[in-house]
């Protein structure tokens, strides 16, 4: 014997209708069956609301009752042969003619008793069951309908009726064992009291229904047939990468019933639970899909964390002050108020302290819940030894819910790490001793990042998604976007990165693609953006409040730079190639970096000194590892050191400078290279990565370009450049007769910096650079004589893109 329940949507129209007889007849050639049926989808909701007009003396309620017949007829058309219509369509209008002379009963005395509606609901059920039946009986399969009235007993409680399980049961037995059809088709939600009038089990009440049903007759298998393929391991709406859950105890899904996985509520399983009837949860439009299988003792598997539940909006309650410490009652006296408001408390902490307790509601009940308490611990408050009760609203809840989490150390170490990450706040937490269920309170609009992030956290070894916006595809950024492009399959197979470019920036557009960007084509993409604000452009990534985010600034802009600490603030991570920040006022440079910390997110910016080459990473394990720096030396421009190296009197140099240009060594405005800026810049952030606190001031500079050069704009200093080609032949000759070669140094020393033209013998250790290269020497207590020495190109498009390529991962790593 098996019972078979069909939830609304699987009998909302004959279409529908059709697949569940198909099923029906299917399970029934196996063993004897009993089929109990919701009411039409919607249909319960349209009674009671034809119901509440009738009895707001809105006439309109007429309307409503028309178009339920006529749905039903319709259905009922489509359903049967035209030979098998006229008694179901007569017995469908009289249901309705009764149901009409119902709600006309309630017009006339404007009142809606609950013992009323039962019976006006009731309808749905009776009605949906007899065309089920029908159905049956058109296709020759032979059934029997068994109305539910007769056989679930219950107590008067109009609305939600208590059963008399020991009749029930009993009049079960008699109905199903006695007869013998093996095939019967009974309304579920539908029951009566022992003066036999109707009345209704209540929320979830079909399911409830078949599963006193199948434990009334011990069956081997209770079968809910909804529009879902099962429970998922989230919300599907929200985790795109959600998936059925194929086993599952009892335990963990009520547990995620409770929270907001409406497959199931859980009171009305009860009868299979304690029966140890095991509950298949299928789809009527996937039948092939395999379903959740509900058992007390599922097969044991590696997932400690079962499924992902949310609930929401909730507003958190917080009842607080010194006068509650070590006095027993207040939370008794709290619960009693919200239960006497009928207020149900979906989540309760309290901290060991004892001088706060919170309690999480849903949202529409914050309001009566704050008067209820304020009124009950009025005297208190007055008194000033508690505050009134503290309402914060637009939260959620999202919970971790496995039997198997029990006694595994780290899974709440891992949940709060994943969140943090994220910038997603915990107001509250709460976590029973039978560790099933791991509850947190977070901001509504945080859900969907946080279940997401959670999915991937516990389900999907496979990939995280990161979310990158490249701000600047210029020299450097486009370089940057073909570097991730052409790694973005090699990302996913070796390092589980699904990283996709979520958005981009020139100074003149910027466009944002929560789908994220085809980098084959992002030059379209981008073309079709609005044209740039700074602004919106930040306000709408945080608003998309995506998970893993990391914003790359690939600019050498200080509006651009100034948005940084909103981002970080947010728990974005930030990726500057741009300068800018890192060499800004050290208030500013300290704050984003603490503002990194506070917010458990990275703000790297490796390529700020020596592009590609790994300096700042290097000098951070010098000094994490316990490493003292004393002095370093280094030669930082790619610009100078191409320009020096390449510079021999025989062609001009503006047009060795020029060529640094073209080859994409300079900074967009190239005099910041030849000025030194760019290389004081460089060696004031390794002076601040190795703890000193300086400011661009305190570089000491040793120009060595003529002050006209810096009068005009860039093509006003490549004249003059030309114009002082003497000045350079000078510098040149006076190191080559020495045999020397002219290096652009940067040395920092017992907290001093400076920076200047230096002609160095062959014996120095930064005389042999070639081409564009740069090198720092970093001296410490460790390196004493020979200093530790990093070497190679320290500028050009492709080496830089790399380098902000490896800050990308390193944020999304870390
Ligand atoms: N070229 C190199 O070897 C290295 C460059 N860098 C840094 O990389 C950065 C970029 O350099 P390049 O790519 O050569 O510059 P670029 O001039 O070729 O590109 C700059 C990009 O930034 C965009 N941009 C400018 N202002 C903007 C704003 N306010 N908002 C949005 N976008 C804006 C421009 O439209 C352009 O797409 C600079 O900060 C530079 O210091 C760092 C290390 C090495
Ligand atoms: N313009 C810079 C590029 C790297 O920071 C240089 O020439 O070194």
């Amino acid at each position: 014997m098996q019972v078979l329940k069909f939830g609304g949507s699987s009998v909302a129209s004959a279409a529908n209708i059709n697949r569940v007889l198909a099923l029906v007849e299917a399970a029934a050639r196996q063993q004897p069956t009993v089929v109990v049926v919701s009411a039409l989808g919607g249909v319960t909701d349209a009674l009671i609301s034809a119901g509440r007009r009738a009895a707001a003396a809105d006439a309109g309620y007429r309307e409503q009752l028309q178009e339920l017949e006529q749905r039903h007829l319709d259905v009922v058309r489509e359903l049967l042969p035209i030979t098998g219509q006229s008694a179901v369509l007569s017995f469908v209008k009289s249901y309705c003619n009764e149901l009409e002379r119902l709600c006309d009963g309630v017009f006339a005395l404007g009142e809606l008793s609950a013992r009323t509606l039962d019976r006006l609901v009731s309808y749905g059920e009776l009605l949906s069951s007899q065309v089920v039946a029908a159905g049956l009986g058109a296709r020759g399969t032979a059934h029997q309908w068994l109305d539910s009235r007769q056989l679930l007993r219950t107590d008067a409680r109009y609305g939600h009726a208590t059963v008399d399980f020991a009749t029930t049961n009993a009049q079960i037995q008699a109905a199903v064992n006695g007869a013998e059809t093996a095939l019967y088709v009974a309304p579920g939600f539908v029951a009566a009291a022992p003066d036999g009038t109707t009345t209704t089990l209540g929320r979830g009440g079909s399911d409830y229904t078949a599963a006193i049903f199948a434990g009334a007759l011990g069956v081997s298998q209770l079968q809910i047939w909804t529009d879902v393929s099962g429970m998922m391991t989230a919300d599907p709406r929200l985790v795109r990468a959600a998936r059925p859950i194929s086993h599952i105890s009892y335990q963990e899904a009520m547990e995620l019933s409770h929270f907001g996985a409406k497959v199931l509520y859980p009171p009305t399983i009860q009868p299979v639970m304690h029966r140890g009837i095991s509950l298949w949860i299928k789809n009527t439009f996937a039948p092939e899909d395999a379903g959740t299988l509900i058992e007390v003792a599922p097969p044991a598997n590696h997932a400690m964390v079962r499924g992902i539940s949310s609930i929401g909006p909730v507003a958190l309650l917080r009842l607080e002050g010194n006068g509650m410490v070590g006095i027993p009652g207040f939370s008794r006296r709290l619960f009693a108020a919200l239960a006497q408001e009928q207020i149900n408390v979906i989540l309760i902490t309290q901290s060991s302290s004892e001088h706060s307790i919170s309690v999480a509601v849903r949202a529409t009940d914050a309001q009566q819940a704050r008067q209820a308490a304020d009124a009950e611990f009025a005297a208190e408050i007055s008194a000033g030894r508690l505050d009134p009760l503290y309402c914060e609203e637009e939260l959620a809840i999202v919970a971790l819910v496995g039997e198997q989490m029990k006694n595994h150390p780290g899974i709440s170490g891992r949940l709060f790490g994943a969140l943090g990450q994220n910038g997603v706040n915990i107001r509250a937490i709460a976590q029973g001793s039978s560790e099933k269920n791991i509850s947190t309170v977070i901001r509504q609009q945080d859900v969907r990042k946080a279940i997401n992030v959670l999915h991937e956290t516990f389900f999907e070894a496979t990939t995280r998604q990161v979310n990158v916006v490249v701000t600047g595809v210029g020299n450097v950024g486009r370089k940057l976007l073909e570097q991730l492009a052409r790694q973005q399959p090699w990302l996913r197979e070796k390092l589980r990165l699904n990283l996709r470019v979520v958005g981009l920036a020139t100074s003149r557009q910027f466009v944002l693609d929560e789908e994220g960007i085809d980098l084959a084509d992002w030059q379209t993409a981008l073309a079709a953006g609005p044209p740039l604000s700074l602004k919106a452009l930040t306000e709408q990534l945080l608003a998309l409040n995506l998970r893993n985010t990391v914003f790359v600034d690939v600019t050498a802009s200080a509006e651009v730079a100034q948005v940084y600490a909103e981002l970080l603030a947010r728990s974005v991570a930030v990726v500057a190639c741009n300068k800018v920040a890192a060499s800004s006022d050290y208030q500013n440079y300290a704050r984003l970096k603490s503002l990194a910390q506070e917010f458990n997110t990275q703000f790297l910016f490796e390529t700020n000194v020596g592009a590609g080459l790994p300096v700042i990473g290097t000098l951070g394990d010098l000094l994490r590892s316990g490493d003292e720096v004393q002095r370093m030396e280094a030669v930082l421009s790619g610009t100078l050191n191409f320009v020096f190296n390449n510079y021999d009197g025989s062609r001009p140099f503006a047009e060795v400078v020029r060529q640094a240009q073209a080859e994409g060594y300079t900074e967009p405005d190239p005099r910041l290279d030849l000025t030194g800026v760019d290389v004081a810049r460089k060696i004031l952030i390794l002076a601040r990565e190795a703890g000193y606190a300086l400011e661009m001031s305190d570089i000491h500079n040793e120009a060595f370009l003529p002050t006209s050069c810096l009068e005009g704009d860039v093509p006003a200093f490549y004249e003059q450049l030309a114009v002082h080609e003497p000045h350079f032949r000078a510098l040149y000759d006076a190191a080559a007769a020495n045999g020397e070669k002219l290096r652009f140094v940067a040395s920092f020393g017992a907290g001093q910096a400076r920076v200047g033209l230096q002609a160095l013998p062959p014996t120095h250790d930064l005389y042999s650079l070639q081409g564009k290269d740069n090198a720092v020497l970093f001296y410490t207590n460790r390196y004493v004589e020979q200093p530790l020495v990093i070497k190679g190109a320290g500028a050009g498009a492709e080496v830089t893109a790399s380098g902000v390529f490896a800050d990308v991962l390193r944020a999304v790593q870390s």
